[in-house]
């Protein structure tokens, strides 16, 4: 079953086009990336699936239903976790949440134990007496997280949920959405962090000026976008003549030979270790070690963005579409 759908969604503020029809899908039980840069496109895509904004044109459903009947039939199935903390700050944590908690009509005995629950769920039990004001940013993040986990949601939408705090409560955050991942839950969470998306994330959309630029499963995209391997080759005795030979194989794109080691540079579709190691030991090389480099996410996303990373990491040149 489809978590989400969205056909053609476009929504215009004034003479900004910020959602340029934008399509997606997402399964149930995915923690789902939606990854861009500032001004891309996110919150406002957040904000049409919830309703909190009109669009111009498209169609949105959750759970198949369409929004209007989704929102609700499915309100209290959905968790929100916005980009602004929504705390009443003279209240105290446990305050806070039980008030969460009574909008989603629970009480006694059941709203103590999803009060508890959650409250450990974010490590916050030892401060659910303080007012949140009290609180640090990031702790109050995480009683926000607490909140939308209340009614056992399954749906979850997280927006930019560690911009701006600091590296524990960061920490703990990844680590909670780590361990609801996998439960069933579905779960949509915006980032503008490349690394959060590797780490934690089961699928992920590129969302660039409004639209989606590539999504899929993680290793589909590794797969699908990288346009080469990289094979590296650690030698003991070797001879230069074999190192001129396995240039001229068949596939391969570049090669580069320092302090030992052979780095090759493979056409996506080739399988040339085989031929590799035919040139090496026909040649009496020495072989230490041979090891494949995966394409990084973050070489993906620029890749996909337009741009392109040079050799000390510094993003160089925008290919003009
Ligand atoms: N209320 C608004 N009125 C006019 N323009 C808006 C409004 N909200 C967003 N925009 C514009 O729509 C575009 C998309 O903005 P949006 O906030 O959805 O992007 P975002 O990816 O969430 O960015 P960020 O990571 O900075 O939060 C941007 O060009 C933004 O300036």
């Amino acid at each position: 079953m489809h978590a989400l759908e969205v056909r053609n969604l476009v929504k215009r503020y004034s003479n900004v086009l910020a959602l340029d029809n934008l399509s997606l899908s997402i399964k149930e039980g995915e923690v789902f990336g939606l990854l861009g840069p500032n001004g891309a496109g996110k919150t406002t895509f957040i904000n049409c699936i919830l309703g909190l904004t009109s669009f111009d044109r498209g169609e949105i459903y959750i759970f198949e239903k369409p929004l209007n009947k989704a929102l609700k039939e499915l309100k209290w199935q959905i968790g929100i976790v916005p980009q602004e903390i929504a705390l009443y700050s003279n209240l105290t944590v446990y305050e806070n949440l039980s008030f969460f908690g009574s909008l989603y009509n629970l009480s006694g005995r059941v709203l103590k134990e999803r009060i508890e629950f959650a409250l450990e769920f974010v490590q916050m039990q030892d401060s659910m007496k303080k007012q949140v004001k009290n609180l640090s940013g990031g702790m109050k993040r995480r009683v926000n997280i607490a909140a939308a986990l209340l009614n056992n949601p399954k749906l979850l939408i997280m927006d930019e949920p560690t911009v701006g705090i600091d590296i524990f409560s960061r920490k703990l955050i990844l680590e909670s959405v780590e361990k609801l991942s996998g439960s069933g839950i579905t779960i949509i969470y915006t980032t503008h962090y490349i690394e959060e998306v590797d780490r934690i994330c089961t699928s992920v959309a590129f969302i660039n000026k409004g639209t989606i630029i590539e999504y899929g499963p993680k290793e589909f995209l590794i797969r699908k976008l990288s346009n080469n391997n990289i094979i590296r080759i650690k030698l003991g005795r070797f001879k230069d003549e074999a190192i001129s030979k396995i240039k001229k194989i068949n596939g391969i794109e570049k090669t580069s030979f320092s302090e030992n080691e052979l780095i090759i540079t493979a056409n996506k579709s080739s399988n040339l270790i085989k031929d590799i190691i035919e040139v090496l030991s026909q040649e009496q090389c020495e072989i230490i070690s041979i090891s494949y480099e995966k394409p990084t996410m973050e070489k993906l996303y620029f890749a996909v963005m337009g741009y392109t990373i040079d050799e000390k990491g510094e993003v160089v040149h925008e290919i003009s579409s």
